[in-house]
């Protein structure tokens, strides 16, 4: 299916964290059964870690039901926001059950305890005895999704994101979660170098593109929930067949504004800063997950010299594609 070859680069010693060990680069074989869909690219490597690489295959095994609800994304591009939206909407705003049960048992991160060394959880057996619908949420690019979501076809929600956001929500994630201790140079040095765990970003967002026509995938922009989260939220709604009131959706959409999301603890994903300081036995300071929540907040941190790299970066990427983040 795959194969796997240690990452030599400089940005890959300094991202052999605590929480999850070095990272290694992972090659995708056999690609035939994917769907074709629009100007496909052959997907090339996606950098992962060692773990990954001892779990790949019951995730490429996993069964797949149509009624499951896959959330994905490139990580830190509003997957914990559409998470949230979505399992709401589709379980008819049932905010007494999302206050008492966390997101990430209400929608499951498949390949989390690859990511984390001395997990003490087994996520891709959480999946498989998940009451269905099952949520689950996945970073992973396609060539590595279960392959049963291609013959399947479950609900697919593709969350997308401006990558200078993205990439310095992603350098505060690994220095205050990843225990990364390199500089913000070294580090967008290493997301031009396509060298950061998930990577890269451009070609993961474009797979899901290319396909979403012909697998019905609801593709979602993180700016779009930004300016117009109602038009979001009815299509969001359209997608899953329900149907809510102007008062029922303006109550949702102020339950999953910044400020809101940020106090919810049942939402904001400190369990994971929790389960981070036990792991470690440091505390993660001056860090949450919910950070800033804005559009353009790259350019308080990025040097003319770097906006004008990861920009030259982003159009090589879509030079062949009609595809365009906001
Ligand atoms: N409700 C709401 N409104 C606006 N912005 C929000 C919201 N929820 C999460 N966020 C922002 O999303 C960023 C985290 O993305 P992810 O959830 O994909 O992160 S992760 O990959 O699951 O770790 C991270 O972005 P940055 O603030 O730029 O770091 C979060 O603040």
């Amino acid at each position: 299916m795959f194969s796997v070859k240690p990452m030599k680069s400089p940005l890959a010693k300094v991202v052999e964290a605590p929480i999850h060990g070095p990272t290694i680069e992972v090659h995708l074989a056999d690609t035939s059964y994917l769907p074709r869909g629009e100007k496909m690219r052959k997907p090339t490597h996606c950098v992962l870690t060692p773990k990954y690489a001892t779990l790949a295959e019951r995730i490429h095994r996993l069964p797949v039901y149509d009624d499951d609800v896959w959330i994905l994304s490139f990580p830190k591009c509003g997957t914990t926001w559409t998470q949230e939206m979505v399992w709401l909407i589709s379980h008819d705003l049932d905010y007494k059950t999302a206050s008492e049960v966390n997101l990430l048992d209400r929608s499951i991160f498949l390949e989390f305890s690859a990511f984390v060394l001395n997990f003490p959880g087994d996520t891709i057996e959480e999946v498989e005895n998940a009451t269905r619908p099952r949520h689950i949420q996945c970073h992973l690019p396609i060539a590595l999704l279960p392959r049963q979501i291609w013959t399947v076809r479950p609900k697919l929600i593709y969350c997308a994101r401006n990558p200078k956001d993205a990439t310095i929500s992603y350098y505060h994630h690994h220095r205050h979660i990843h225990g990364y201790q390199g500089s913000l140079q070294e580090f967008l040095d290493g997301i031009l170098a396509d060298q950061v765990l998930f990577g890269p970003q451009i070609p993961h967002t474009l797979d899901f593109w290319n396909i979403r026509r012909e697998m019905n995938i609801l593709f979602l922009h993180f700016e779009e929930m930004k300016t117009s989260m109602d038009a979001v939220l009815r299509r969001v709604c359209k997608y899953f067949n329900k149907t809510y009131t102007d008062e029922q959706l303006a109550q949702l959409a102020n339950h999953l504004s910044f400020d809101v999301m940020k106090n919810n603890k049942s939402a904001n994903n400190s369990c994971v800063l929790e389960l981070v300081e036990s792991l470690s036995g440091k505390k993660v300071e001056n860090f949450q997950f919910m950070r800033k929540g804005k559009i353009g907040s790259h350019s308080e941190e990025l040097t003319e010299e770097y906006i004008r790299k990861l920009d030259e970066y982003t159009q090589h990427h879509l030079a062949e594609s009609d595809f365009r983040f906001k």
